[in-house]
């Protein structure tokens, strides 16, 4: 019986091609990585002059240099951070996945403020691999006495360690590219990647390109040269305290990081040290129109550095629909992804920012009421989107909900069913298309009766999901039923008879013999034929055409009732001569045109109808004409 405890043993020569290919998935992080270290080095430097363990000489402008250099196909990141001594490299570089941060950290627990260092993991100096060949790191501590190191490696588990050349204290990494990262040899995609990672670290980044500045002095014909530009901003406007920032410090804070030039609505600035350490700027941006793509952009940072857009696990869904950033420096972001869906914490995260979101709006609501509905067209989908997402939220928002309705005043749902109890019998009407079902709105108006605009994609759903909680509330389609205000006092019985002739004319008519028609006696004279079609049908046939039945929502039977106006002439007329003979011609013309006509304010007639509808009311007309 074999019964063995031991340890796994594992060698560095099988991990490290491991760490080089798979650590990271995009190539151009080691951009971050390594930027990020020299910042770290200048941060570690700046807490040791405010331990009093170094005092930083006067007029030292903390800086990272990159310098490209396509002739020799290098690319160096240069700090006057703290540098390291022989022994530090030994331990913080030879050793892999040793952090010297964590170590750094445990080193000065209690002196120094933990939050601003990024390094966590040892591993960032290793995604150089990714694209050089051969990597050295020149070297002078800060330590009084120190002497300079130079260190090599190239890609293998071999690494020289001798004396270095470097004068002024810091750090200079020297990437010798290979052919895996070429790419990176031009000045533009090296530039973009320094700019999509490194916008907001905490100190000046220079780009140099070596070959050009050759050129330039060659060249140089004594012309003042301009100072240089760092390519970040050191103090991004999220780490300002919210009473320091002006409306258009935000305003041009959200044309830079987003090139969005509309102005955004209103924006929330994130602001909290407790329990956990999050800053950021929330914008909600313009929507011009329904159609345009509502997909907005979350930057997440840590600490400054860039880490990805749109991180669905720590962002809820809804939010991304917002234009911003958000900086965490306590998210474990090197983890994976299905650790962070499952994190409390991070869940934690994303519930305060969905906190914060809906106190402002409802604040919004409360005290700029104006404003809010100013707003409300631009921000309303992503606020039923939010509440379809997300309970909590639209527990939070629901009060806040309001309605744009045919007089293009806005109402919540609660005031609309109180203003329209008598008319209504509690039920909801709403409109889909404005322009379509003209005919309904001027009935409405003309009853006094009042139905909500609910046209963006977003509604259906939305609707579905408030009639789901709240119970009493019942939406219908303005076309969906006739209400009884908008028809004259008179007896079912009364209108049977002639639903009957109808029904059998127009079946005729039509050819059509499951046509369903139903004779009313309506307040406007004007009108003389109309379609509706139960809320429910038609929630059905849209289902089935959303999940592309095939067939199913063609072939579903219609329950769409044709309604005649009794009191209009053109019903009377039918009314009267459907048994003349003479007339056959003329009452089937009749019969056709208002079906379509009634059809036509429903929904889009079908091509084939649409060309025959064109031919006969020229066909009509001719008949003035004659
Ligand atoms: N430019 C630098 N100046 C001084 N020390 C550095 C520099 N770059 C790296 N180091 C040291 O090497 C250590 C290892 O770096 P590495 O990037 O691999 O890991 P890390 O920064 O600790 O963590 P992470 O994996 O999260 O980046 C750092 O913690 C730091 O002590």
């Amino acid at each position: 019986m074999i019964n063995e405890n031991g340890s796994l043993s594992i060698h560095s020569e099988n991990i490290f091609p491991i760490i080089k290919k798979w650590l990271y998935s995009d190539h151009d992080i080691f951009v971050r990585e390594l930027i990020s270290n020299a910042c770290d080095a200048i941060t570690k430097l700046k807490k040791l002059d405010i331990m009093g363990e170094y005092t930083i000489p006067d007029n030292t402008h903390f800086k990272v240099e990159v310098k490209l250099n396509e002739n020799n196909k290098t690319i160096q990141i240069i700090d006057n951070g703290l540098g390291m001594t022989a022994d530090e490299i030994k331990q913080y570089i030879n050793q892999i996945a040793f952090s010297g941060a964590e170590d750094f950290l445990n080193k000065y627990k209690d002196k120094a403020n933990q939050e601003q260092i990024i390094g966590h993991f040892g591993l960032g100096f290793y995604s150089a691999f990714m694209v050089a060949d051969t990597v050295t790191i020149d070297t002078l501590s800060y330590v009084d006495g120190a002497t300079p190191v130079k260190w090599e490696c190239d890609g293998g588990t071999e690494f020289t360690l001798s004396e270095g050349t470097r004068t002024e204290r810091g750090t200079t990494i020297t990437l010798h590219i290979g052919d895996e990262g070429k790419e990176f040899l031009r000045e533009y995609p090296l530039k973009s990647t320094i700019e999509k990672y490194c916008s907001f670290m905490p100190y000046d980044i220079f780009f140099i390109n070596e070959n050009e500045e050759e050129t330039k002095k060659e060249t140089d014909t004594k012309e003042e040269t301009e100072e240089p530009q760092p390519l970040n901003d050191t103090n991004p406007l999220w780490l300002k305290h919210p009473n320091d920032c002006t409306e258009e410090e935000y305003k041009a804070f959200y044309r830079k990081v987003f090139m969005d030039f509309k102005e955004p609505l209103f924006w929330i600035h994130l602001n909290m040290d407790y329990p956990f350490n999050l800053k950021g700027i929330l914008f909600f941006p313009k929507i011009n129109n329904e159609y345009e793509n509502m997909e907005g952009r979350i930057k997440l940072f840590n600490n400054q550095v860039f880490v990805a857009d749109n991180i669905k696990e720590v962002i809820p869904e809804f939010l991304l629909l917002l234009k911003g950033v958000i900086d965490c420096p306590d998210l474990p972001l090197n983890v994976s992804r299905s650790f962070l869906q499952n994190d409390g914490f991070v869940r934690k995260i994303s519930d305060y920012i969905t906190k914060k979101v809906a106190d402002k709006l409802t604040g919004l609501y409360k005290t700029e009421n104006e404003s809010f509905i100013k707003y409300w067209d631009d921000i309303h989908p992503f606020v039923k989107f939010g509440s379809l997402k997300d309970d909590k939220f639209y527990s939070k928002v629901k009060d806040i909900l309001i309605y744009k309705s045919i007089y293009g005043e806005y109402i919540s749902i609660k005031d609309y069913i109180e203003k329209n109890k008598e008319k209504n019998k509690d039920k909801v009407f709403y409109v889909t298309d404005e322009q379509q079902q003209s005919q309904y709105i001027e009935l409405f108006k003309q009853n006094e009766m009042d139905a909500i605009i609910l046209s963006h994609s977003i509604d259906q759903p939305f609707i579905s999901h408030i009639e789901s909680q709240e119970k009493d509330v019942k939406f219908a389609r303005i076309d969906s039923d006739l209400s009884d205000s908008l028809k004259e006092d008179s007896n079912e019985e009364e209108l049977k008879p002639a639903t009957e002739t109808l029904e059998n004319l127009f079946r005729k008519a039509l050819a059509n013999e499951n046509l369903k028609v139903k004779v009313e006696s309506l307040k406007n004279i004007d009108l003389s034929s109309m379609i509706i079609l139960s809320e429910e049908s038609r929630r059905m046939q849209e289902m089935s055409k959303m999940y592309g039945f095939a067939g199913l929502g063609g072939n579903m039977p219609s329950d769409e009732t044709l309604v005649l106006n009794k009191k209009n002439s053109l019903v009377q007329y039918l009314l009267d001569n459907n048994t003349n003979e003479t007339k056959l011609e003329d009452i089937t013309m009749i019969c056709e045109q208002l079906y379509d006509l009634a059809l036509l304010s429903h929904k889009p007639l079908q091509p084939e109808a649409m060309t025959k509808f064109i031919k006969r009311s020229n066909a009509l007309l001719s008949r003035l004409a004659l």
